[in-house]
Formats: structure tokens, sequence, C-alpha cells
């Protein structure tokens, strides 16, 4: 039988837990490829991007060894937004080419499907690269409690960044799949089973190779 990789697009707000589904993902041996760690890859020193963020803002926002500040960065960035589409500007195609080589590879490849794992799917035209469109979904304050617990992000900052993204329905109305993970961890898994069910069908390889 003829089959394909099917690229699934998996994308959510900040701390909606597209980290966790990922493993969970993972553990059944799902290539996947993450756009927030491309996006660190392409400032690593000697990159062209980083030539770029040094030029415009200067020392504060590197560190002693000349790697990118990242936390400088992140205040300057969120608290205003025409920075932001600034380093987006130098950001986004550069992460965009490294994905686009790594989907490539996955098409070519034997998984029935493989993911790529955005927090900007739909807002930095990503979505396109995809088949299929998975949201992870959880409410605006769940979001904020969970990146306040978890990082050196303050709540203020949580909300900068929640407000930076795409509102939770608009990002709700493009999904054709959604895991709701507002409840606990073994609810997800779940869901997670029954989403490689699906996507093993729709690749044309019912149950695993
Ligand atoms: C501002 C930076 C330096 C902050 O780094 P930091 O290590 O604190 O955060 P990290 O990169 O792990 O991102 C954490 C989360 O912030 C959110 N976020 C990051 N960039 C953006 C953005 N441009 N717009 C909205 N939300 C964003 C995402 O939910 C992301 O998962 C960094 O996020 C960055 O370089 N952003 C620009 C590149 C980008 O858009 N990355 C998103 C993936 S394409
Ligand atoms: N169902 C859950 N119940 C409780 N905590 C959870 C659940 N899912 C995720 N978390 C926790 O919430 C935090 C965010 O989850 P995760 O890192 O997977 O999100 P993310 O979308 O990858 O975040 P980001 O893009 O901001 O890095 C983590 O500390 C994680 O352990």
């Amino acid at each position: 039988m003829a089959s394909k990789t099917l690229i699934i697009g998996v994308t959510g707000g900040i701390a909606s837990g597209k980290s966790t589904v990922t493993r969970a993902f993972a553990r059944l041996g799902i290539p996947w490829v993450d756009a927030d760690d491309t996006a660190r890859e392409v400032v690593e020193p000697g990159e062209p991007a980083l030539a770029e963020i040094a030029a415009r803002y200067g020392a504060r926002v590197l560190q002693g060894d000349g790697r990118l500040d990242r936390r400088a960065l992140r205040e300057i960035v969120f608290a205003a937004p025409e920075e932001r589409r600034w380093l987006e500007s130098v950001t986004h195609p550069r992460i965009r080419e490294r994905l686009v080589e790594r989907l490539a590879a996955f098409r070519r490849g034997e998984a029935p499907y493989a993911l790529l794992i955005s927090p900007l799917l739909f807002e930095s035209g990503q979505a396109a690269l995809v088949d299929r469109r998975l949201v992870i979904d959880v409410p605006e304050a769940v979001q904020i409690a969970r990146t306040a617990r978890r990082d050196d992000v303050d709540e203020a900052q949580a909300r900068a960044i929640v407000a930076a993204q795409m509102p939770r329905e608009k990002r709700l109305a493009r999904a054709d799949d959604v895991i709701d993970n507002a409840g606990d961890e073994a609810g997800l898994a779940d869901q997670v089973a029954a989403l490689d069910r699906r996507y093993r069908a729709l690749a044309g390889l019912p149950g695993s190779r």
C-alpha cells in the first residue's frame, strides 16, 4: 500500500503542554521537530541573527560569554510589540528555512507521521507546511499559572506573552484536532493514544508498522 508521512502541526500557547504532548508521541516512536529549539539554534554564537540582535540592542542582551541573554531579550520584546515584530523579522525566515528542511527529511522517511511543534504555527504562517493542525487547549488562567510556576517568568510577563499570541478561540477555530489539557497527565496520554490511532489510519497504515 502506498504510504505517506503526514506532517502534524502541534500548537498551543505558552505552557499549554506542547512539550508534554511531544514526549507522549515520542514514546510511541514518532519523530518531531520543535520550532522553539530551532529558534534557539538560529541565535547561537556565530549565527547572523545573533549579530543583528547584538547590533540593535548592544551588550545588554549578551552574556559574558557572548551568548544571547534570553531573559534580557524577552523583557524587551514582550514589553514592546514593535521590538517583538523586529525580532520575528530577523528570526522567523531563518527558523522557517530550517523547519522546511527537517520536514522534507521526515517526508522522505519511513514514519507514518511526524510532528512540527510550534507555539506560533498560525501566527507565523508555518501552518502552510503541515497536513493537519493539532491544538493543545487550556484556559488562559491555567496557562498563566503553569507558566508562573515553571519559569523565571512573573505573572505580569506571562500575561504579556499570552497577549502576544493568538486568542484561544481563534486558534481552536483553525484546529483539525484538539487535545484538552486542562486535566491531568493521565488524561493527556489517553488523548495522545487516540490521535496516534487516527494519524496512523490517515497515513494509510492502520496499526503499527
Ligand atoms: C524572546 C526570546 C529570546 C525569549 O527566550 P526564552 O528562553 O525566555 O523563551 P522561549 O524561547 O523558550 O519561548 C517560550 C515561549 O514564549 C513564547 N514566545 C516566544 N517567542 C514568541 C513570539 N515572538 N511571540 C509570541 N510568543 C512567543 C512561546 O510560547 C514560547 O514557547 C525567544 O522566545 C525568542 O527568540 N523569540 C523569537 C523567536 C520566536 O518567535 N520563537 C517562537 C517559535 S517560532
Ligand atoms: N495536564 C497537566 N497537568 C499538570 N501540569 C501540566 C500538565 N501538562 C503540562 N503540565 C505542566 O505545565 C508546564 C507547561 O507544560 P509544557 O512544558 O509541556 O508546555 P509547553 O506548551 O511546551 O510550554 P512552552 O511552549 O511555554 O515551553 C510544565 O511545567 C508541565 O509539567
